[in-house]
């Protein structure tokens, strides 16, 4: 067993409950942590970020740690905190312009409108000096955090950067990059290679940097049908995986996917090397896990779940934790929190969680 202590840089760790969670070990009760945990949902981060440009705050390590912490300072209910940064830091490490539009999300001046733009890109990336902020942050969250609960790193999966790449900022068909799969399969293929190098390369540093679990976020997956995912993401989502782990070796840390909408792969994705397989709240337990076997899932409460009232939200809790069984489970919401969701109510799921018991 991976001892989490032996990092004697930083304090040792007094709730360990996810990681024994993530490595599949009997736990006495379900670690629970939230997809986008810090953010605008909070008006701590609200006041924050009023004074700050959103990549900014990546960028700088007190700012990204302060906010990584404002959950954690918040709701001692909370197993684990994650990093503060964005998925999109990878596009800009490879010479992308990426900007961040309030009230509309993410958007690229210049996306890849041909694989001819693809000789714009740095690559290979050096990312211990393109995103040497990221891994700055981290290891500064790290002493921050005092062993309280363990740090996620985190990163986006290839498809879903691509996508972003191409598509400029977000979109509801992907038209344009799925385009790409169909038109320029071998030039995609190219591109996805460069990004999961790029991926791997990034969670390895993070890892030394103090990360001690990881999560990939392939939120455009579902998007692809089982056979575009199975060609143009599974492979690449194995290839980060099994290269972050033969690069670490004994250092290596648990690693969850989260492919959002990829019923269709379930299985597949319970073969690959990650530790932990992410649901969202489309996806059913109890079939997720007749066809996962022994693997560790984790999810999936319908964010919307917020919106009712508190005691309808414990019950609705409740039904989530009982389909799960209280077996190899890491508790989760099924995507990351909204922007206008209470606070309180997100304390009410911690609660409910926290004080779920197996009977
Ligand atoms: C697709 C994706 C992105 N970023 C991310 C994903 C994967 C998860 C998912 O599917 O939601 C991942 C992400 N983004 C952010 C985190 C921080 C850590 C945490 O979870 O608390 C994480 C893990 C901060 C953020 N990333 C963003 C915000 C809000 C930006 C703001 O303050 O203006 C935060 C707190 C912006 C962002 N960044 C992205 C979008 C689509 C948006 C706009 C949507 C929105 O506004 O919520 C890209």
């Amino acid at each position: 067993m991976a001892d989490d202590n032996a990092d004697h840089r930083f304090p040792p760790l007094k709730n360990d409950l996810l990681l024994r969670a993530a490595r599949g070990e009997e736990i006495e009760r379900v670690p629970v942590w939230v997809m986008r945990q810090a953010g605008r949902y909070l008006p701590e981060f609200r006041e924050l970020r009023a004074e700050h440009n959103f990549f900014k705050i990546c960028q700088t390590p007190e700012l990204a740690c302060q906010i990584t912490l404002q959950p954690i300072e918040r709701y001692p209910e909370l197993d684990g905190s994650i990093i503060f940064c964005d998925i999109l830091v990878i596009p800009q490490a490879m010479g992308m312009t990426v900007e961040m539009i309030p009230g509309k999300g993410p958007s690229f001046p210049s996306p890849l409108s041909s694989p001819d733009d693809m000789s714009r890109l740095q690559y290979p990336v050096d990312v211990k000096a393109s995103l040497g902020y990221v891994m700055k942050a981290i290891t500064l969250t790290r002493q921050r955090l005092d062993g309280r609960v363990p740090l996620f790193g985190f990163c986006g999966a290839p498809w879903t950067l691509m996508s972003y790449m191409i598509e400029g900022g977000g979109s509801t068909t992907h038209s344009k990059s799925k385009a790409w799969l169909y038109r320029h399969p071998a030039e995609a293929h190219q591109l996805l290679d460069m990004l999961a190098n790029t991926c791997a390369d990034f969670l390895v540093e993070q890892v030394r940097a103090g990360a001690q679990i990881l999560q990939v976020f392939d939120s455009h997956a579902g998007i692809l049908g089982s056979h575009l995912f199975s060609t143009f993401s599974l492979p690449y989502l194995e290839k980060i995986a099994s290269k972050v782990k033969a690069t670490l070796k004994e250092q290596a840390v648990p690693m969850v996917v989260f492919a959002k909408g990829a019923h269709y792969a379930i299985e597949k994705l319970a073969m690959t090397s990650y530790d932990v397989l992410g649901l969202d709240w489309s996806m059913d337990p109890q079939l997720a896990r007749s066809q996962c076997g022994e693997k560790v899932l984790q999810g999936n409460l319908d964010p919307c779940a917020l919106y009712t009232d508190q005691d309808d939200l414990r019950k609705k809790t409740e039904e989530m934790m009982l389909s799960f069984r209280g077996y190899k489970h890491i508790a989760n919401l099924g995507h990351g929190i909204y922007p206008d969701m209470d606070p309180d109510h997100l304390r009410t799921f911690l609660r409910a969680v926290n004080s779920y018991r197996k009977s």
